[in-house]
C-alpha cells in the first residue's frame, strides 16, 4: 500500500516490562522503552545501534506491531495499530492488512522455519494467503525465480528441502524471500545476520539492501554493531539511531552521525568499533567514565548516560535533555539531533553548571559493545 502518510510514526513511546523475579521478591518494572519519537518513511533505511539491553529489540517489535507499547501512540499510514486491532471495525486500515505490511527477519531463522515444511510449502503460504488468485504454476514460478534471485540454483532442488537441509546463510534467504512475498512496506530485520558466518555477512547485507530497492521496502534494522549498521544504511543514504537504556539519543543519516557524533555516548560507540574509516580521533582510552550499564529498573536521574558520561556536569544529574537539533556554530553542518544538552544554546545552565568528579575509570571496547565489539 502506498499513501503519501509515514510508513510508521511512533510518537513519546514507552514499553516497560514488570517482572517478578522470586517467589517472595517484589515486582520490578524494566523500563526498556522511554519517550521514544521515531518516524519511517516509503522506501526509508533506519538502522537502530546501542549496548545489549538498550531496547532496540522491544521498539523494534514495537514499530511492527508485535510489542503492545505501555504508552505512547504507534501508527501504520495514520492508523493506530492497536486501535485497528481491538476496534477492526472502526479502523481504516484493517489489522489483516497492517500485519501483513509490516515483516520481520529474526536473528536465527532455523527457528521461524517450520521444520517439517519444504522450502517451497514455507514460501507457497504468504502467496496463497495474498495472491489467492494465482496458479499453482505462477505461484511456483515466482518462488523459483526468487531463489534464483538470492542465489539458491538450481531453484528446483532448493525449493524441495527442508530446513536442515539448509546453511543458515540459506535459512536466512528463504526467511528473508518469505518476509518479501508478503509485499511489505516495512521489514524489521533483528540482528539479521549476525548468526551467519563472518564471510557470510556481507552478501547477505548487500543482498538485502538490493532486495530493498528492487522492492522499495522499507527496512529497519537491528545491530550493536555500527559498522554492519552503518554499511546498512550508507548506500541508501538512511539514518542511524542511537539508543541508550531505552531512549533515542542522537538520530541522523550516517555519515553526519558517524563524522560529527553530538551524543558522548555516540562518540563512545564509535571509539569502540575499531574499523570505522569515519573515527576522527584515535585515543586508546575509551571516552568514558564508567563502563557498567546502569540497571534499566533504576536508571539514574537527570541524563541516563550521566554516570559514565566523560562532560557531564552536576545539570545532567537533575534534568534530562530531550532530543533536540543543535544550535551550535561547530554542528552547523551536521544539526540531526541529539538527546544532550551540549547542543543547547549558550544559555543553558549546563555551560555554568559544575563538571561531575571523576567515578572509578575502566577499559575494554568489548564491554561496551556487548562483547562483540571486532565481528
Ligand atoms: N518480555 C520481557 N519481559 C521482561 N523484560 C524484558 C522483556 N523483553 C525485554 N526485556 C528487558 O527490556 C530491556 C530491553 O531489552 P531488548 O531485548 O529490547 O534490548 P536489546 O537492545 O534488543 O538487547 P540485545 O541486543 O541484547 O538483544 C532489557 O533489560 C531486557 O531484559
Amino acid at each position: 500500500m502506498s499513501s503519501d502518510r509515514p510508513v510508521i510514526s511512533m510518537e513519546d513511546v514507552e514499553v516497560h516490562f514488570t517482572n517478578k523475579s522470586g517467589f517472595f521478591s517484589d515486582e520490578q518494572t524494566v523500563q526498556a522503552v522511554n519517550g521514544v519519537d521515531l518516524e519511517i518513511g516509503e522506501n526509508d533505511v533506519v538502522a537502530l545501534v546501542g549496548e545489549s539491553g538498550c531496547g532496540k529489540t522491544t521498539l523494534g517489535k514495537t514499530a511492527i506491531g508485535l510489542q503492545r507499547p505501555t504508552s505512547g501512540s504507534v501508527k501504520y499510514r495514520g492508523q493506530d495499530i492497536w486501535e485497528a486491532r481491538e476496534n477492526s471495525s472502526d479502523a481504516e486500515i484493517p489489522f489483516g492488512d497492517i500485519r501483513r505490511a509490516l515483516q520481520i527477519i529474526h536473528q536465527d531463522p532455523g527457528s521461524s522455519l517450520n521444520p517439517n515444511r519444504r522450502v517451497l510449502n514455507t514460501l507457497e503460504r504468504p502467496l496463497k494467503t495474498w495472491h489467492p488468485e494465482m496458479s499453482t504454476d505462477d505461484r511456483e514460478a515466482r518462488i523459483h525465480g526468487m531463489l534464483e534471485r538470492v542465489g539458491m540454483k538450481p531453484a528446483e532442488d532448493y525449493s524441495g528441502r527442508y530446513p536442515h537441509q539448509l546453511s543458515g546463510g540459506e535459512k536466512q534467504r528463504v526467511a528473508l524471500i518469505r518476509a518479501l512475498l508478503m509485499n511489505p512496506d516495512l521489514i524489521l530485520a533483528d540482528e539479521a545476520v549476525s548468526a551467519l558466518d563472518v564471510s557470510l555477512r556481507v552478501d547477505m547485507m548487500d543482498l538485502m539492501l538490493e532486495l530493498q530497492e528492487q522492492f522499495n521496502t522499507s527496512f529497519l534494522f537491528i545491530s550493536h554493531n555500527l559498522s554492519n549498521a552503518r554499511y546498512l544504511t550508507k548506500k541508501t543514504g538512511g539514518r542511524i539511531g542511537i539508543m541508550y537504556l531505552g531512549q533515542m539519543v542522537e538520530i541522523g543519516p550516517t555519515e553526519e552521525v558517524l563524522k560529527n557524533p553530538k551524543h558522548p555516548y555516540s562518540k563512545v560507540l564509535q571509539w569502540a568499533t575499531p574499523d570505522l574509516e569515519a573515527r576522527t580521533d584515535d585515543i586508546s582510552e575509551p571516552p568514558i567514565r564508567e563502563i557498567d550499564i546502569p540497571d534499566p529498573v533504576d536508571p539514574p536521574s537527570g541524563c541516563r548516560f550521566h554516570t559514565r558520561c566523560p562532560e557531564a556536569r552536576e545539570v545532567c544529574a537533575q534534568q534530562e535533555p530531550t532530543l533536540e537539533e543543535s544550535t551550535r556554530q561547530r554542528d552547523a553542518d551536521a544539526t540531526h539531533p541529539a538527546a544532550c544538552f551540549r547542543v543547547y544554546d549558550d544559555d543553558h545552565p549546563y555551560w555554568e553548571s559544575e563538571p561531575i568528579e571523576d567515578l572509578e575509570s575502566t577499559d575494554g571496547r568489548s564491554s561496551i559493545t556487548g562483547g562483540e565489539a571486532d565481528d
